[in-house]
C-alpha cells in the first residue's frame, strides 16, 4: 500500500454509475460549515449560483459571478472529503461561446480543485457540453426550468404543459445527454415528462420539482431547513424550521445583554489572586 493514502472522493463517473443501481442524493451548499454537515450524507454538493438569492439578497441569480462561484467553490472543498463536489457556471460566464465556457469552467476547476460543473440549457448547449466533456471537464447538463432565462420565460414557471413544451424538453435532454453529460439536472418539471426522459437517457436524471421518478433529488438545503423563506416552491419541504430557532436564540441573547445576565461568571476572563 502506498504512503499517498488520502480518502478519494466520489467522482462524477461513480455518480453517472450510481443510475439504476440507487437514488442519487445532493444538496447545495455554499459554505465550509454546512458542506462539513452535508458531506457524510449526500452523493455530490452543488455549489449553485441559488447563492445569488440565498445569501447576497438579489431577486435573481443573474448578477452572480465567476469570482463569487470561485470564493464559494473553495470554502466548500474545504469543508468536504467524502462527496463529489460541483459548482455552477454563472449567467454570462459561458454562453456566448464554447471557447468562453472552457476558460470559465477551467478557472472553476483550476481555482477551486472541484471536479466537474454544471450549465443551463438545452439543444442550443449541446456543442458546447462536448467541447468541455472532450477537453477533461465533465459537465452537470440542467434542463427543464433553467432560472438564468427569468428575463426571457418571465418567471420561474414549471414546464412541461403543453406539446410544444413537452417536445422542447425531450430534445434539450437527449441533446445534453447526447454531449456527455454524466447526470442531467431537471428542474420544475411535471411528472410524466420527467419520468420518460429519466426512462430514456443514458444519464441519470437529478429532479428539483421533477418527481420521483427522476434518477436522484437535489434540493436549496436553506430551503429544506426552513432557514430561506423569502418564497417556497411547491417542490421544496422543510425538513426543519431553523428560522423560528434562530430568532428565538437571538431574541434570548438580546434579554440577557439588555438584562446583564449574559455574559455571566464562566464566560468572563478573571485575574487569579
Ligand atoms: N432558495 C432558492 N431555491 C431554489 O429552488 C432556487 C433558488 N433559490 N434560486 C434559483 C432558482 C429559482 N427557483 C425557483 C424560484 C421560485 C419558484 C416558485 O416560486 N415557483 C412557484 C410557481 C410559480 C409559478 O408557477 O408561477 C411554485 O409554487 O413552485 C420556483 C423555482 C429555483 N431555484
Ligand atoms: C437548484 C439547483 C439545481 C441550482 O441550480 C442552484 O442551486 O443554483
Ligand atoms: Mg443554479
Amino acid at each position: 500500500m502506498s504512503v499517498h493514502t488520502a480518502k478519494r472522493r466520489l467522482s462524477p463517473a461513480n455518480i453517472e454509475a450510481l443510475k439504476g443501481e440507487r437514488p442519487i442524493v445532493s444538496l447545495t451548499a455554499y459554505t465550509t460549515p454546512i458542506a462539513r454537515l452535508l458531506d457524510p450524507h449526500v452523493d455530490f454538493l452543488l455549489v449553485g449560483d441559488s447563492l445569488g438569492m440565498v445569501l447576497y439578497g438579489l431577486d435573481t441569480t443573474v448578477g452572480v459571478t465567476l469570482d463569487m462561484m470561485i470564493a464559494h467553490g473553495q470554502a466548500v472543498m474545504r469543508g468536504s472529503e467524502r462527496s463529489c463536489i460541483v459548482v455552477d457556471l454563472p449567467f454570462g460566464s459561458y454562453q456566448e461561446s464554447k471557447e468562453q465556457a472552457f476558460r470559465s469552467a477551467a478557472r472553476i476547476l483550476k481555482e477551486t480543485g472541484c471536479s466537474a460543473v454544471k450549465l443551463e440549457g438545452g439543444a442550443e448547449m449541446a456543442e458546447t457540453v462536448d467541447f468541455l466533456v472532450s477537453r477533461g471537464i465533465p459537465v452537470l447538463g440542467h434542463v427543464g426550468l433553467m432560472p438564468q432565462l427569468v428575463n426571457t420565460t418571465g418567471g420561474y414557471r414549471s414546464v412541461g404543459r403543453n406539446e410544444k413544451e413537452v417536445a422542447k424538453i425531450r430534445r434539450d435532454a437527449k441533446a445534453i445527454d447526447d454531449a456527455g453529460a454524466f447526470a442531467i439536472v431537471v428542474e420544475g418539471t411535471v411528472e410524466p415528462v420527467a419520468r420518460e426522459i429519466t426512462a430514456t437517457l443514458r444519464s441519470p436524471t437529478i429532479g428539483i420539482g421533477a418527481s420521483p421518478a427522476c434518477d436522484g433529488q437535489i434540493l436549496v438545503s436553506d430551503d429544506m431547513l426552513g432557514i430561506f423563506n423569502d418564497f417556497k416552491p411547491r417542490f421544496v419541504k422543510h425538513f426543519a424550521e431553523l428560522a423560528p430557532a434562530i430568532s428565538k436564540a437571538v431574541e434570548d441573547y438580546a434579554n440577557e445583554v439588555k438584562a446583564r445576565t449574559f455574559p455571566a461568571i464562566e464566560h468572563t476572563f478573571q485575574l487569579k489572586r
